[in-house]
């Protein structure tokens, strides 16, 4: 649990909660990321002018409506006998806000009841819906948290389509946790250092962060994170510590040269400047190649940015070491991006699981004989990891599987797999906050 929401006045509450209607609509109505929509709101939009903790309570309370948003769609099926009405304009997230606030982040019900029939102010067409709402919300406070004990957390929460996959690869017990790691108030911040040395001590003392066994920092809370000590100096960059993983499986990449093939932000490549390698980072996207770029110059590392589609970009040689980071469904960072599972579709997953295969491919043709291809994705789905390594290992009879072992790799003792690729899942480092789902291969082409 983490300290209830009080926000700084009354008028501040309701701002504040105007501020998060609109978020639920731009991420539930029109898809975009949270973390996109609260820097628009910071920039231009009315949140900008609140006080620091109440914007953030503001993000909190769609945060928690979005990891809680099967079950909140329960509890008010089962008190509106009707449904939600037609054509009932904002009703619907005004009432999920409003039962976010009772059931999961215990504000009382007077202030919950009545900053939820304020907002029709705003919304004067939908005026009509103020009994219904004051009548919906006080009954979810007296007789909701019952209810909610009826329920089956993950499978209310997960999309259906996805809770069957997950099943099906991970089994129920796993999928629970999962959810509920994932559900948890807030989520730890992993840190990669550039360089493990004495002053990376003295940091993790002033950060009061935990070394974790795969390498990163990981501090359980913590304030901005451009204000944090080392930032500036650009000593670490915010990386999860399950995406600091695949790298590690390239080996000593010192002085080799390193095709880094879907490159953007950058977790990756700055880990291979770091290491001394000779990196070669590909984006697709010039916007994000700018970040790269500036994530550079913070911590001081090099690598060559070239903007180009990994499909087809000509770099006139081949590479005896490449990193294919693809891009991906990102299932495996609902724990960071609540929104992702409510945003995604069956054809998403077959969308990506396509373009990875075929990257997959483009990756190899780049590689030399006898060189190293570590190949990941951050999602969960098996479309996007497993399935796709039978058809490529048989049209690439001179690639391998190069497995991961623990007598080489103690450390990634919990994410081994029976053929030496690693899985990694937000229910596993649980009682430390859980880490990023993950996929990684490594393949050699054997000369
Ligand atoms: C999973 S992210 C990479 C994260 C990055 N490796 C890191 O560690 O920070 C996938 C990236 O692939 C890029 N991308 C998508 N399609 C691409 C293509 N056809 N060619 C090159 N890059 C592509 C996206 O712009 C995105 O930056």
């Amino acid at each position: 649990m983490t300290d209830p929401i009080s926000f700084s006045s009354r008028k501040a509450g309701m701002a504040a909660r105007e501020g998060a209607l609109r978020l639920t609509h731009a991420v539930l109505n029109d898809k975009k990321m949270l973390d996109e929509a609260y820097q628009a709101e910071l920039e231009n939009g009315p949140l900008r002018k609140l006080p620091g903790n109440d914007r953030a309570f503001a993000k909190r309370i769609v945060i928690t409506l979005l990891q809680h948003l099967g079950e909140i769609d329960q509890i008010l099926a089962s008190f509106m006998d009707r449904g939600i009405p037609k054509k009932s304009g904002p009703l619907r997230n005004i009432l999920r806000l409003g039962v976010a606030e009772l059931l999961f982040l215990q504000v009382p019900s007077h202030a919950v009841v009545d900053s939820a029939v304020t907002h029709f102010r705003t919304w004067k067409k939908y005026a009509g819906f103020k009994g219904l709402t004051n009548a919906v919300l006080r009954q979810v406070s007296q007789k909701g948290a019952e209810r909610l004990k009826e329920i089956d957390t993950a499978k209310a929460n997960l999309p259906d389509w996805l809770y069957q996959d997950w099943l099906k690869s991970y089994g129920k017990d796993e999928v629970d946790q999962m959810v509920e790691v994932s559900n948890a108030p807030s989520t730890p911040l992993d840190l990669s250092f550039k360089a493990n040395d004495e002053n990376a001590q003295k940091l993790a003392e002033v950060l009061e962060g935990q070394w974790l066994e795969t390498g990163s920092l990981r501090l359980a809370s913590h304030g901005k994170v451009d204000e944090l000590e080392g930032f500036e100096s650009g000593e670490w960059w915010v990386q999860d510590t399950a995406a600091s993983l695949p790298v590690k499986l390239l080996g000593d990449v010192k002085d080799t040269e390193v095709l880094d093939l879907c490159a953007a932000p950058g977790g990756k490549t700055m880990q291979l400047a770091a290491l001394g390698a000779d990196v070669t980072a590909l984006d697709l996207s010039g916007k994000r190649l700018q970040r790269i770029q500036k994530n550079l110059d913070r911590t001081k590392l090099e690598a060559k940015l070239v903007q180009g589609d990994a499909l087809k970009h000509k770099f006139g040689k081949l590479f005896p070491a490449i990193l294919l980071d693809a891009p991906c469904s990102a299932t495996g960072t609902m724990r960071r991006h609540p929104e992702l599972i409510h945003q995604r579709s069956p054809a998403d997953i077959a969308h990506f699981a396509k373009l990875q295969a075929r990257m997959l491919r483009r990756a190899a043709d780049l590689l030399d004989d006898n060189g190293v291809l570590v190949f990941c994705t951050c999602s969960l789905q098996a479309a996007e990891g497993p399935d796709l390594i039978p058809d490529f290992l048989m049209e690439y009879p001179d690639f391998g599987i190069d497995p991961v072992e623990e007598k080489n790799h103690p450390e990634f003792a919990p994410f081994i797999q029976s053929d030496g690729s690693l899985r990694t899942r937000p229910d596993q480092m649980a009682e430390l906050g859980g880490l990023d789902g993950f996929y990684i291969i490594r393949f050699r082409k054997y000369a």
